[in-house]
């Protein structure tokens, strides 16, 4: 076993006496906002629930340059660290219809610049935090985590999975068929939660392959499959439900013990929540849909109220000024230290 640090410290020669105390992993949670539209509900309820669950790292939210001021605003005063951050474009070619969806996706490989932090976990503003993750911040470098993806909603009709009605979640249900189709794809996760080290070396490199890689369907989700496939390590789906797991594999699934909702089934935006899309009336999608209102509506979430009296001595105009200057890489700090 390697020796603890201040054994190390004890036991080396004076010359190899560390004599700068290593600075601690810096850690935060990371989402992604584009456009004027209602994402920005989303976001806000998220950072909501990283503080309900008394989550020890702060929100940054990564925007394209379209969010506009207002909702900028909106999340700052919610405790977040707004970040903007360039459009990544897909290689040339692509039809123009899909451009904005292909924009939006790609711009978040971004996210792998932001090396102030040595360690990040990605959430989509779609997502919902119920129970504290933050021992996910502990899973050993060198891994991509995510939690496996389900095959089994039209969204995936284009590939050969659907087409022969096979899903990694349950892959013995129909076998994949080596001799017609080659070996069985590798695992795949779903994009919208991810644990991932921001690295530059690794975001020029995302950046020149994604130049020379043609846009597929799930775009951004597709190409870091593909980037990452040799060390993606999949962790339990209560770490990302994607909700048609609860209709598609309930074998699965314990509702109980899920931490974090992914709505991203057709219809289940819950700012956008009809009831009408398929499987949207049944009881445990209402059950989710009322719990993300509950904390979006709690009024004792809000970063207002919750700020401790040195915080709060803070006027947020200047504390806004000095977010400004922290992103310049003038002076460090951190409007919102922790989500709690
Ligand atoms: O107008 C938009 C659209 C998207 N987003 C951001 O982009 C994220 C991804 O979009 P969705 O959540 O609507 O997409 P899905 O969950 O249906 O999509 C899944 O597939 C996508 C690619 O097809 C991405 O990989 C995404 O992360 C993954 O969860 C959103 O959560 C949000 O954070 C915006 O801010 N504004
Ligand atoms: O991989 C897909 C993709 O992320 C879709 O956008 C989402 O709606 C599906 O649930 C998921 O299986
Ligand atoms: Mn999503």
């Amino acid at each position: 076993m390697a020796p603890d640090i201040t054994t190390a410290v004890a036991t080396a020669k004076p010359s190899a006496i560390i004599t700068r105390p290593a600075s601690p992993p810096t850690r935060a949670y990371v989402t992604f906002l584009a456009g004027n539209g209602d994402y920005v509900k989303g976001v806000e309820g998220l950072m909501k629930g990283l503080r309900k669950v008394g989550s020890k790292y702060p929100l940054v939210v990564a925007v394209l340059p379209d969010v506009p001021e207002e909702h900028r605003e909106l999340l700052v005063d919610q405790g977040c660290i707004v970040r903007e951050i360039e459009p990544v474009y897909p290689p040339e070619s692509q039809t123009q219809f899909a451009m904005a969806y292909y924009v939006i996706n790609y711009s978040k490989l971004r996210i792998w610049e932001f090396v102030e932090y040595s360690k990040m976990i990605y959430l989509d503003g779609d997502i919902q935090v119920y129970d504290n993750i933050d021992h996910l911040f502990n899973l050993p470098d060198g891994q991509f985590n995510a939690v496996m993806d389900c095959f089994c909603e039209k969204t995936w009709s284009h590939t050969p999975q659907y087409k022969i009605g096979y899903c990694q979640q349950c892959p013995d249900k129909v076998q994949w068929p080596e001799a017609e189709l080659g070996p069985r794809p590798a695992l795949y996760f779903n994009a919208g939660m991810f644990v991932f080290e921001p690295c530059l070396p690794t975001y020029h490199d995302l950046l020149k392959t994604l130049k020379v890689t043609p846009p597929t369907p799930f775009a951004e989700q597709d190409f870091l499959n593909m980037y990452f496939r040799d060390i993606y390590s999949p962790i339990p789906p209560v770490y990302n439900l994607v909700l048609a797991m609860l209709w598609r594999h309930p074998e699965n699934i314990d509702l109980e013990r899920v931490k974090v909702v992914h709505y991203c089934a057709d219809g289940s935006k819950p700012w956008r929540y009809t009831g009408k899309e398929d499987n949207m009336d049944r009881e445990d999608i209402k059950m989710l849909v009322k719990k993300w209102w509950d904390i979006y509506d709690d009024e004792s979430l809000d970063y207002k109220n919750c700020m401790t009296p040195a915080e709060e001595a803070v006027p947020v105009n200047v504390q806004r000024f000095l977010a400004s200057l922290s992103e310049a890489g003038v002076v460090h700090y951190r409007p919102a230290p922790s989500a709690a």
